[in-house]
């Protein structure tokens, strides 16, 4: 056994609340945002987990999330490390407009194409398969590492980088990628074995 990994999309922000695509506009968690952050610490802190290291995206909502978690659990100054490869996927000239706005615009089925298929990118955007294309090779070169020297390795991000982690992890395709809907503010704890595969997962729901 290994290290152990802890995976955490970040609580309610001000646009989820407005149900408008957001990608890499950077805004803030709602209050319910913040208590599901608080509540994620919590239950991280309820398991005794310590953190060595900790892992955020350069947009606030990730951020916070991450911060209040380590306050939580008592480690409010540890290392973190930003970096935009685990940024949210970028929706392109969607961000900002209002999901039930842009299926009165482009219809239902286009709109969940872009939102819900692989490989297709809203215009301007990523899809879900681009974000892959960098949140995977940041994860093998710069968080794999500390997890398989044994360490417990806090990565608080967003729904679309985050399932482009677990597609990787838990080797699932595209198409069945797509379906997994991510809570905000809930843990996923994963523990590997030496030669990087999964031994565990939990997903802390309720
Ligand atoms: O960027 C966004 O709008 C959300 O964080 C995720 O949106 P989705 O549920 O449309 O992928």
């Amino acid at each position: 056994m290994s290290g152990t990994l802890v995976l955490v999309r970040h609580g309610q922000s001000e646009w989820n609340l407005k149900n408008l695509f957001t990608g890499w506009r950077d805004v803030d968690l709602t209050e319910q945002g913040t208590a599901e952050a608080l509540a994620a610490g919590q239950k991280l802190k309820a398991r005794g987990l310590k953190f060595d290291i900790a892992y955020t995206s350069a947009l606030k909502r990730a951020q916070v999330t991450c911060q209040h978690i380590l306050d939580v659990v008592g480690q409010s100054d540890l290392k973190t490390i930003r970096d935009q490869a685990l940024n949210e996927r970028d929706y392109g000239d969607l961000s900002g407009l209002n999901k039930d706005d842009a299926r009165k615009k482009w219809g239902e089925e286009q709109v969940h194409i872009w939102r819900r298929s692989y490989d297709i990118a809203p215009p301007g955007g990523e899809s879900l398969k681009d974000t892959g294309a960098r949140v995977w090779p940041y994860y093998l070169h710069d968080i794999q590492p500390h997890v398989l020297r044994g360490q417990t390795v806090l990565v608080a991000a967003h729904g679309n980088s985050l399932r482009a982690l677990i597609m990787a992890l838990d080797g699932k395709s595209g198409e069945e990628i797509v379906k997994l809907e991510l809570g905000t503010g809930v843990p996923v704890i994963y523990k590997l074995n030496a030669d990087s595969t999964v031994a565990s997962k939990d997903v802390l729901e309720g």
